[in-house]
């Protein structure tokens, strides 16, 4: 077996998230929640393809695609957070003796707490485009694994809860109100977005599931 294997990869994160240490937080766990909700749309996708599915075809590659895609970006934001909450618990580290010391030290905290704000602002937008992406093949998908769609709207719903209270937490030591309101705005607006989607989702999954149509 390689020294590299997914169990092995899994079994630390797991791990090193229960530790002590800040990061990976519940930010970056959000994030992994994210691709897994994104590999179930993928696997859904995946199994609506051949004769069965052909008029559907250009709608499952188009998604398959956006999947891979969002994936990826789950990734980045996965690492982006521990970057930026490390960031953010350094430049609370900072010496604040002097004025000029404290002064830097506030601004260079302003500026990590944004940073910590806007990945999981991103990751919520990441979930929003995968709902509305997973929304759009709710009827046209093989029907064998309806369930498997509905777990990946639940997912990304719970990815961006997550994100939105990681959001919330960070805005809530923000100094700066106008910045504080926009982000606050954006967070609620996106969220709002995908609980629409989720429950049209999950109202066509469960409809699918007792063979209505
Ligand atoms: N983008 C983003 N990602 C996060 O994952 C994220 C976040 N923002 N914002 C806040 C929450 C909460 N969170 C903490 C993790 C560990 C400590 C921690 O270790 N605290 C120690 C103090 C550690 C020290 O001061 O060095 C303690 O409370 O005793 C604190 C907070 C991560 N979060």
């Amino acid at each position: 077996m390689s020294a590299i294997s997914w169990d092995q990869s899994i079994r630390s994160f797991i791990q090193q998230t229960g530790s002590s240490k800040p990061t990976p937080g519940g930010g970056s766990v959000a994030a992994l929640v994210a691709a897994l909700g994104a590999s179930m749309t993928s696997m859904v996708g995946n199994l609506s393809t051949g004769e069965k599915f052909a008029e559907h075809e250009p709608l499952m590659t188009d998604v398959l695609q956006k999947m891979t895609d969002l994936s990826s970006v789950c990734e980045q934001l996965l690492a982006d957070d521990i970057r930026s909450f490390d960031t953010y618990m350094e430049a609370l580290k900072l010496p604040k003796s002097t004025d000029e010391e404290k002064r830097l030290r506030q601004q260079t905290i302003g500026q990590a707490t944004a940073a910590a704000v806007e990945v999981p602002l991103r990751l919520m937008d990441v979930c929003s485009q995968a709902m509305q992406h997973t929304c759009s093949i709710a009827e046209a998908c093989n029907k064998n694994v309806i369930s498997d769609l509905g777990i990946g709207a639940i997912l990304f719903e719970a990815a961006a809860q997550s994100a939105l209270l990681t959001v919330d937490i960070n805005l809530a030591s923000m100094k700066d109100s106008d910045a504080k309101h926009g982000y606050a705005e954006q967070a609620a607006r996106c969220m709002q977005h995908i609980q629409n989607a989720r429950s049209e989702v999950l109202e066509t999954v469960r409809r699918r599931i007792r063979g209505q149509s």
